[in-house]
Formats: structure tokens, sequence, C-alpha cells
């Protein structure tokens, strides 16, 4: 019955492509499922041989940033995260600048970017005001958002789930007649800042109703990365009891190292699309504590080890993830892009004994 419903909205409502297969999903050629396959540690399983990375470094990334980041420099990263490969990505979002004055410069962003073709640029839109706005740039995909946690919502949007949903339901109908596709988060889905552990059924019923109302994909968002294989394994059973893998993204802040270990899970479970940011960038400027999502290096590397595909150029991703950190002045939190820093140094200071046992 869902998967029947998802299908009739698919093609025309969200611009997607359904395929005879759902483990060949695909929408505006952006989804590769012509690669060959390749032998991988998931080869028995009924896991993908290819993942979508969503990155969300500019967006969830530099919303947390305490100094504004100039629009120039987040356009020369988005072009910069496009030409290593990545084809979804989050530019910007269009809340209250009130609330989150570092997405402020989104008109002028989206008016200056230069789209490649292939690549879908999302917008986070919190209400139908958000989507007007948005409009007048033209998105091809918007994300809306809510959460498990009645506290966190309320915090990050001031309303209840229930208002929150009802708000959706609003841009959804409005999206669905301009012909936008529309991606939907849930944050808080194994803990919240301020509830503690969250219950797997609260998540699997805010997702549910996401599904229900037409998103094409959710992303479950552990916001704060308290999340362990335990913890999410469970939550992900009761999602998937009423959404279907193929229509579910994972979204792994790294607060407690865990992130890495929970995409396993994921991919284990079937879901094929994670959400990542380059450095590790980010937090949540509602969510106290919570550290930056999985950064889309570690990601790519793991992945380029499991012998499962992204189409992500990690040399060109490291070199992304280097100009947004000399800007922020910081280093990366990428373990990988910190492992290649420091091998590029050695073997700049030993020419001789270059030879690093590793396979980076
Ligand atoms: C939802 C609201 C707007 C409610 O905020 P509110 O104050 O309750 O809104 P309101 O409807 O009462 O309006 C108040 C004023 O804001 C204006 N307004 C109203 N809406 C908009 C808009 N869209 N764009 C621009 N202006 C807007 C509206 O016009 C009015 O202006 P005034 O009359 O005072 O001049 C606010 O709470 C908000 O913007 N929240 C967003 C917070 C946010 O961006 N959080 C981070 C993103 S979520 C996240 O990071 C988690 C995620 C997705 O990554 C997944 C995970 O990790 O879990």
């Amino acid at each position: 019955m869902a998967r029947q419903g998802l299908s009739r909205l698919l093609p025309g409502v969200l611009g997607i492509k359904a395929t005879s297969s759902w483990s060949k999903l695909t929408y505006d050629s952006t989804f590769r499922h012509d690669m060959p396959a390749v032998s991988s540690y998931f080869s028995t399983m009924k896991t993908p041989r290819q993942v979508r990375i969503v990155e969300v470094g500019v967006r969830d990334g530099l919303q947390n940033e305490k100094e504004i980041v100039p629009t120039d420099i987040k356009l020369e990263l988005l072009d910069r995260l496009a030409d290593a490969g990545l084809k979804s990505i989050e530019a910007t979002s269009f809340v209250s600048p009130k609330w989150v004055p570092q997405m402020a410069d989104h008109v002028d962003l989206m008016k200056r970017l230069k789209r490649r073709p292939g690549v879908s640029y999302s917008v986070l839109v919190p209400n139908v005001k958000g989507l007007e706005l948005a409009m007048e740039v033209h998105p091809e995909e918007i994300a809306v958002f809510t959460a498990a946690s009645e506290s966190f919502c309320k915090k990050n949007t001031n309303c209840s789930v229930a208002e929150s949903l009802q708000r959706i339901e609003e841009i959804m109908a409005r999206a669905k007649k301009e012909k936008i596709r529309v991606r939907g988060y849930v944050s808080c889905v194994v803990g919240c800042p301020f509830e503690g552990p969250i219950e797997p059924s609260a998540t699997a019923k805010v997702a549910a109703e996401l599904y229900r109302m037409g998103c094409y994909e959710i992303s479950l968002g552990d916001t704060i990365g308290v999340g362990t294989p335990g913890s999410v394994r469970k939550m992900l059973d009761q999602v998937m009891a009423s959404v279907p893998a193929e229509a579910l993204a994972v979204h792994f802040h790294d607060t407690y190292g865990q992130a890495l270990a929970n995409i396993v899970i994921a991919l284990e479970m079937g879901i094929n699309v994670v959400d990542s940011s380059v450095a590790g960038l980010g937090g949540c400027p509602y969510a106290p504590g919570a550290s930056g999502n999985a950064a889309t290096e570690d990601v790519v590397y793991m992945l380029n080890g499991l012998g499962v595909e992204s189409g992500v150029d990690l040399p060109k991703l490291i070199s992304a993830g280097d100009f947004v950190c000399k800007y922020l002045q910081r280093p990366s939190s990428s373990k990988v892009a910190q492992a290649m820093q420091r091998r590029k140094s050695s073997v700049a200071k030993k020419p001789v004994d270059s030879k690093v046992p590793c396979n980076a």
C-alpha cells in the first residue's frame, strides 16, 4: 500500500522517475543507476552498492557559525562541492533571519549560484512564508522539518509537533502545485537535548506522517549525536514498519563519535541516502551541545573502503573542506582530512621515507 502510494506521487508531483526496481530509484539523472556492480562488503545483503550523499555543510554547517560567513565564500564552497561530484547539496534556508541570521543572504546566494546540470540544490523552508520567499529563486527542491520531540520543536520553530505538521501540510499543497520536490526532516530521532531519550514510536509516527503527506524522502536526524548502533537500529526498525527504506535517509551528528557506526547500521538495513557535512561543519543553533554532522570526507572514505559507490572525488572534496576551514581558521573535524594533512606534512618533511602504509 505504502509503495503504491509513493509510486503514484513520484512521477507527477515530485518530478521523480520511478524505475522498475525500487533499488534503482532515480531522479533527474542525478542518482546514477548504471554503475557497474562492484564487489562490496554489502554484496550478499540487500544493501545498495551506491549511496547518494546529501551534502548539508553549507546550510546545516554554516548556520551554526558565530560569525556570518560571506556569500562569496559560500558560493565558492558550493562550487567546489559540486566539482567534487556531489549531486545533492543543501544550499541555504529560508527561515526567519531574526532566528538564523547566518542564512539571511538566501536570495542573493541562490540568485548568484552557478547551478550545475545534474545537481539538485535544495533549500530548507519552515512555513508557507519561507516557501513563497524561496519561490523567487526557483528551487527544484525544498526541505521541510519537524521533530520527534515536542520541546525541541518548540525551541526550533516556536510551535508544537502537531502545529509543525499542519504547517508542512500547507507547504506540501503549495509545493505540489508548483511541482517542487519536498524532502522531510525529523529531528531528535533518538534523543533530545531537553527531553532525553526519544521513543522509537514517536519518531516512527512523525516519519510516517511526512511520508503520507508526500515527502519523497525523509531524513532521520540524530540532532545531538547521542545515538548508537543499538538505539539507531531500534529506531529504524520501527520507522521502517511504515516507511520503506527507499524513502529514507539518515542524518547523524557526530557529537559522541558514533556517526559512522550508525551509518553502517543504516546501510545494512537497506537505506541508501546519507546526509553529511564537509569538514564535519555544523550543529544546530537550537540544540545546545550538538556538534557537526558526520564529515563527508569520512563518509566517502568509508564507502570507498566498503566498495560502495558515491560518485564523490575524495581529493577534491578534501580540498573543498580545506578551503572552508582556512576561511574559518580552524582545523577540519574530518579524521580523514586530518590524516591526509598529517601524511602530506610528513611526506614533505621526509621525502626519502615517504612509503606510508596507508591506502588513502
Ligand atoms: C518557523 C519560524 C519562522 C517561526 O517563528 P515565529 O517568530 O513564531 O514566526 P511568526 O510566524 O510569528 O512570524 C514572526 C515574524 O517572522 C517573519 N517570518 C515568519 N516566517 C518567516 C520566514 N520563513 N522567513 C522570513 N521571515 C519570516 C514574519 O513575517 C514575522 O515578521 P514581523 O511581522 O515580525 O516583521 C522560526 O521559528 C524559524 O525561522 N525557525 C527556524 C529555526 C532554524 O532554522 N533552525 C535550524 C534548522 S533545523 C536543523 O538544523 C535540524 C536539521 C534539519 O538539520 C536536522 C537535524 O539535525 O536534526
